[in-house]
């Protein structure tokens, strides 16, 4: 998914390095990753940052060459040395791939994505110490509640970083995202450069791939914040048990100092039993006897809600959030519990709270608001769950229907499709299935696939739901407000903040913003002014 319009990765890497240059010795990082140098060669040679990523190498780089899932990062070494890579470390697959040719310095390990964070903390530095790190995972909810977690920490005047899916920032200085938690040997060269500017505290998404590919290793978060768990990545994950172990590797005592878990749900409270740090545990229902905080007196206020947020040992916060949805009233209260968690004070936090309105942030591509008469969003659901919550969230005026237009991605966990149609029939009058990042499947395939399920969920209901198949996406954009009326709410769900659709291989320019507002201006509607821009 692309979410900028890109540097090339090349010259995005080198925002993701310390602008110091630091050296390490061969000798040095073979010691330090316990790797077998082929020769005697080059001990002394000086490198100065680790890639992954042929593509991303630097002058003076060690390449650290992976087996992946799909290709030995070893075919690829002749790229890495043109781009200046001083050195290779791969392992015996590797070795045999690149057999003689090796013109530079190589060493062997076992396995190198399992080395790779400690290779990079070595060069960079970052052994010794990492800005605070506030680390959230969980389904649904990672980019909100860090965006979120860094409103906050801004507010009590603190340097800040943020890593996620959106984007990653320094200081407020943005630098343009390509997955949502960066490879390990990425992560400790950003976290080195936050380090030399002064940041303090970096709330950052941890993804399950990022668990599942070791990206995380050799970090230590200060807290370490779960959402929740629902169907998604079972592409990677193969069961949800898979999926809920992967998450649980955040919450280890080598991987966090403590947690903060939402109970709501059954991994949720799994999480807080089987936990071997000390643990935080929250819920939105005040009734909860298991939850230590809980969410009390909520009351509408605005788009989105205001609320006591209470400990079972009588303390309470006033909250307030401007976000749509009952979702970023867990959101700003898992927020709220994770930067208390690090020793906050309740009641400055309370002023910091009265005095800035932190959790009223917008977050681009996040329950969006492009229109009010009739209400239209763009948001980032795309998955069963996320497309319920923001269905219900959204408030229609009298006599209004929801309208929903979505789709699923290709070549990802094609199991969730059928649901996915199934619960817009479930949550909305008029379903109209369109196209997401169809990547290398067939669009008209994979629509019908998410269509099959709203039939099927139809016919069992008999719900008087109107179904549409309507393809390319701003098209059915188009076809979604032409079809409104002013007391609707249309919910465009999945692209969020995305601006290009990736289409067999190539990124096709399209914002779900830009085409919401334009329809909706076409149609004689008047969408909110300004529409918040991707960043640049
Ligand atoms: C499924 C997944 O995460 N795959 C990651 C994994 O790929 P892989 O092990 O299959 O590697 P591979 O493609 O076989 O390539 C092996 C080596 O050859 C190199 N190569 C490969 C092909 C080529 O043409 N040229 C080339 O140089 C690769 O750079 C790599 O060094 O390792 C690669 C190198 O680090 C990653 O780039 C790649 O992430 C891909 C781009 C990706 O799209 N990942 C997504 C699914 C992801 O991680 N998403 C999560 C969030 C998910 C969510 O919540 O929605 C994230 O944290 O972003
Ligand atoms: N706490 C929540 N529970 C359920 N759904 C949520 C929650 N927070 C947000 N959502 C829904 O999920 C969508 C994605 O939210 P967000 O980007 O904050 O989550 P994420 O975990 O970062 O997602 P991803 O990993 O896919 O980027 C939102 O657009 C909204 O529809």
């Amino acid at each position: 998914m692309v979410n900028h319009q890109p540097e090339s990765p090349r010259e995005l890497e080198r925002h993701l390095r310390p602008t110091a240059r630091t050296a390490i010795s061969w000798a040095r990082l073979c010691a330090a990753v316990q790797a077998q140098s082929t020769s005697g060669a080059g001990q002394d040679l000086e490198l100065t940052g680790v890639s992954l990523n042929p593509q991303t190498v630097q002058p003076g780089d060690v390449f650290l060459a992976i087996s992946g899932a799909k290709r030995h990062g070893a075919q690829f070494l002749p790229d890495a040395l043109a781009n200046g890579a001083l050195a290779v470390i791969t392992d015996a697959a590797g070795q045999e791939l690149i057999g003689s040719q090796a013109q530079v310095p190589m060493g062997i390990v076992p396995d190198v994505r399992a080395i790779a964070a400690t290779a990079a903390a070595a060069v960079y530095g970052t052994d010794a110490g990492t800005p605070e790190l506030f680390g959230v995972t969980g389904t649904n909810g990672k980019t909100t509640t860090t965006f979120m977690i860094r409103s906050l920490l801004e507010a009590l005047g603190r340097n800040t970083g943020l890593i996620g899916t959106i984007e990653m920032s320094v200081r407020g200085r943005i630098i343009p995202s390509v997955l949502t938690t960066p490879e390990s040997t990425q992560l400790h060269g950003l976290l080195a450069r936050m380090g030399e500017q002064d940041v303090q505290a970096v709330a950052m998404e941890v993804s399950s791939h990022s668990l599942s590919y070791n990206r995380v290793a050799g970090l230590k978060f200060a807290v370490a914040g779960y959402t929740n768990l629902t169907q998604d990545h079972l592409d990677l994950h193969g069961s949800m048990e898979e999926y809920f172990a992967t998450k649980a590797r955040l919450f280890e005592p080598e991987r966090c100092e403590q947690a903060v878990v939402l109970v709501d749900d059954q991994y949720g409270r799994k999480l807080a039993e089987n936990a071997r740090v000390p643990v935080t545990t929250l819920s939105l229902d005040a009734a909860n006897p298991a939850a230590q905080w809980v969410v009390d007196e909520l009351a509408p206020s605005g788009l989105g809600h205001a609320f006591t947020l209470r400990h079972r040992d009588g303390h309470r916060l006033a909250l307030r959030t401007g976000l749509p949805g009952l979702f970023n009233v867990a959101n700003a209260a898992l927020a709220v519990c994770m930067v208390l968690a690090s020793g906050v004070d309740p009641d400055r936090l309370q002023q910091v709270l009265d005095a800035h309105d932190p959790l009223s942030l917008s977050v681009p591509g996040r329950m969006q608001v492009i229109s009010e008469q009739p209400v239209a969003v763009v948001d980032f659901a795309h998955n069963s769950d996320a497309l319920i919550k923001a269905l219900g969230s959204l408030r229609p005026g009298d006599g209004g229907r929801r309208i929903i237009v979505f789709g699923a991605t290709g070549e990802r966990d094609t199991t969730k499709r059928p649901d996915m149609g199934a619960v817009a029939v479930r949550n909305a009058d008029i379903v109209i299935v369109t196209d997401d990042d169809p990547h290398d499947e067939d669009p008209a395939q994979i629509r019908e696939q998410v269509a099959a399920g709203a039939q099927a969920e139809i016919d069992a209901g008999g719900h008087g739901v109107k179904l549409y198949n309507v393809a390319p996406r701003d098209a059915a954009v188009e076809f979604a407000v032409s079809l409104a009326n002013p007391a609707d709410a249309i919910l465009v769900a999945g692209r969020g903040h995305e601006v290009s659709q990736e289409v067999a291989g190539i990124d096709v320019a399209l914002d779900d913003r830009q085409e919401l507002a334009q329809a909706l201006s076409k149609h004689g509607f008047t969408p909110l002014s300004p529409i918040a821009q991707t960043i640049d």
